[in-house]
């Protein structure tokens, strides 16, 4: 689909709205109420396609899930009650579907086979099968199991001590899905702090987690218990509009219950750091994740230099980041994010591709990119090459360059955020 969007005249974006249900979080609730004994309620589920392709795969697993738009029931089997599909198991685009579900399959007893989209098949999956080869699972696929299509027959695990070579929340999750069924215990080191959600969640549904520092372990032979999720919006979406209300001029625009779990809002401090006129305001630790209305109104931003432990705090916000730079004071140095080379797209190649057609003042680095700031953006054909957060990005930079913006392949963005498009056209006034 190509999609054309024309800003004429001075435009302003103004109110208050929710964005969709975090996708981490959604994707984990499914799988943990699948694997727990028991009823699990989900409210506020992402019905991005990513989501659907996890409830899909669990389905063709046997296991019984409802849904009615956001909300989803699902009858757990426990582990031992998964069984052997019939048909092979389509991701579609979804990294954390088939990195996680790996983990869940390294303990089941039969043959699982896994494709997904053309992207999907060329993001590494070695990262994964190698240490649950190491409990134990037997998986094989593309370049000896390093990409999918890739199969695996699960079952006879022993926990490990893991050292990751990257902070993966996918890599940690999917080992601590497998440690869950090995015998012993298991252990996860990552260089650096990833997304903890899947350990939040596990805690949710009575399982004990230990976490020190880079180091999380967990016990086998742990039963998960059905219980009821509210799942907050996706502070990776709402960074859309965040960025949107900082650069477009005259705006200001609240979101609210907004997720902020520490592990995900690099975002915010890089907003605050670039000087934007941005107000965080926690209303519910929410059981188990903090969440905050956020309000942001148009903001003088500077340039700024991102790199290292803030990096996987906000991997999948560096595309709109990278905008933001484009309007700021200054030059802008993002690097240590080398890991943007294997997400959807390689997104150092499509962002810095992208915006320059726009006018941007952009380069590819090896680890990152440079933004040379205080650039006018001008409309352009641009293209999401079916990553989301590129489609988004650009939708976003249109509001900023006067005149026409055509986005190929802007359908991509249903993948995490259906109702984007909706929500663009009624903020603008
Ligand atoms: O665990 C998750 O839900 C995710 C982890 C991150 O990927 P990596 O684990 O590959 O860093 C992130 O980029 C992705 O959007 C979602
Ligand atoms: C990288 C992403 O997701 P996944 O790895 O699940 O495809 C993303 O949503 O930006």
């Amino acid at each position: 689909m190509t999609i054309s969007l024309k800003t004429e005249g001075d435009i302003q974006l103004s109110g208050t709205f929710r964005v969709p249900g975090d996708k981490s979080i959604s994707h984990r609730a499914v799988m943990l109420g699948a694997i727990a004994d028991g009823k699990t309620k989900v409210h506020g589920l992402l019905t991005g396609d990513d989501c659907l392709n996890t409830i899909d795969c669990f389905r063709k697993l046997g296991v019984q899930i409802s849904q009615e738009g956001e909300y989803v029931e699902i009858d757990g089997t426990g582990f031992d009650g998964l069984k052997e599909p019939h048909e092979i198991l389509d991701v579609g685009n979804s990294g954390t579907t088939i990195r996680l579900m790996l983990g869940i399959l390294a303990g089941a007893p039969f043959h699982t086979c896994l494709i997904g989209d053309d992207s999907i098949t060329n993001r590494p999956m070695d990262r994964v099968a190698r240490p649950l080869r190491q409990m134990g699972a037997k998986i094989d696929g593309r370049e000896n199991g390093s990409f999918a299509p890739i199969s695996i027959r699960g079952g006879g695990l022993e926990g490990i001590d893991y050292a990751s070579p990257v902070a993966s929340a996918q890599v940690k999750s999917a080992i601590l899905l497998a440690g869950l069924q090995a015998e012993g215990t298991t252990t996860v080191i990552e260089p650096q702090t990833s997304r903890d959600h899947t350990e939040r969640m596990l805690t949710a549904f009575g399982c004990q987690v230990e976490v020190d520092g880079l180091k999380t372990t967990i016990k086998g032979k742990q039963d998960l218990k059905g219980t009821t999720i509210q799942v907050p919006g996706d502070i990776s979406s709402a960074a859309f509009f965040l960025i949107a209300g900082a650069i477009v001029p005259n705006s200001e625009l609240k979101i609210k219950n907004v997720g902020i779990n520490p592990t995900r809002t690099g975002i915010l401090e890089v907003l605050e750091e670039m000087g934007a006129d941005i107000l965080i305001e926690e209303t519910d630790s929410n059981n188990f994740e903090p969440v905050a209305d956020i309000t942001i109104k148009t903001s003088v931003l500077k340039g700024i230099e991102i790199g290292g432990d803030i990096i996987p705090r906000l991997i999948d916000e560096i595309p709109i980041i990278a905008l933001a730079a484009t309007q700021a004071k200054g030059r802008t140095v993002i690097k240590d994010a080398a890991e943007l080379k294997v997400k959807e797209t390689n997104r150092i190649d499509t962002v810095v591709d992208e915006l320059s057609k726009m006018g941007a003042k952009i380069e590819a680095t090896e680890d990152g990119m440079i933004i040379h700031g205080g650039t006018e953006l001008l409309p352009a054909v641009v293209n999401s090459h079916g990553d989301h957060r590129i489609g988004m990005m650009l939708a976003i930079a249109s509001c900023i360059a006067k005149g026409e913006t055509v986005i190929e392949n802007s359908e991509a963005i249903s993948i995490s955020y259906p109702n984007f498009f909706q929500h663009l056209k009624e903020l603008k006034s």
